[in-house]
């Protein structure tokens, strides 16, 4: 579980000073499925990678299962994302040189999961993600949906404790936005994940079991929908 506490994060760029998260107090329960709602330059992305261990926070300690992230070093934290955390973008974020089956396995060679077992595990999460029949296509051969749905193969290759989505159906049309809440929903079901999804969008934060939302670096629990 996650326990975030007097969490602030600030950016200095071009000499001026951008505050993105404000002594912020959160806990996130294991197996819980959290949206973070807010409008842009709120701060979401900041605090998901905080979460991920993408980022360290300026003040405060972002603790999981009894480790601070905030004082890990570089290395410890690079094994953090590697092994317990799985992330799916907005973008997609693919290696467009790769097929499918290469993108999904690629996210096992960080935890030197022999060869056999790399295309093993990445072939079944392609099936998980019914993506069994374009394991061979690269992604500019596959439409956005599917592109997502490698994405979200390759998080779950590495069966982890938690999944971060940055806008995981941002791009994608209404449609094929139901079918990934839906995929997403049943992989939360089936393998107890902690699921932390930054959205703008109303009718998929209405699907989390609770709704945080941003204004300007502050988080407000009060289970209110905005949009
Ligand atoms: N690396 C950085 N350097 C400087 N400022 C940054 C950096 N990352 C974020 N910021 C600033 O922090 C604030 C919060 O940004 P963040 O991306 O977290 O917002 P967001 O709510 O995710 O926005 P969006 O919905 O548009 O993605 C913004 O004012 C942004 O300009």
């Amino acid at each position: 579980m996650y326990t975030l506490t007097g969490v602030s994060k600030t950016f200095r760029a071009r000499g001026s000073t951008v505050t993105a998260v404000r002594d912020l107090n959160l806990s996130i329960a294991d197996g819980e499925w959290l949206a973070i709602q807010g409008r842009t330059g709120s701060g979401k992305s900041t605090l998901l990678q905080l979460l991920g261990g993408m980022d360290r926070p300026s003040t405060g300690t972002v603790n999981l299962d009894g480790q601070d992230l905030a004082t890990m070093s570089e290395k410890q934290l690079t094994e953090i994302r590697a092994a317990r955390v799985g992330f799916v973008f907005q973008m997609f974020n693919l290696i467009p040189t790769l097929s499918a089956i290469e993108n999904v396995e690629a996210a096992l060679v960080p935890l030197r999961t022999p060869a056999v077992q790399r295309r093993e595990r990445a072939a079944a999460a392609l099936a998980a993600v019914g993506l069994a029949d374009r394991a061979g296509h690269l992604p500019s051969e596959l439409s956005g949906g599917q592109q997502q749905r490698v994405g979200i193969a390759r998080a779950l290759v590495k069966e982890p404790s938690v999944l971060l989505a940055d806008e995981p159906t941002g791009n994608l049309d209404v449609d094929t936005r139901d079918e990934i809440l839906t995929l997403l929903e049943q992989i939360w079901t089936a393998n107890q994940l902690t699921l932390v999804l930054v959205t703008h969008d109303s009718a998929v934060a209405a699907l989390a079991e609770r709704v945080a939302v941003m204004h300007d670096g502050k988080l407000d629990i009060t289970g209110t929908r905005i949009g």
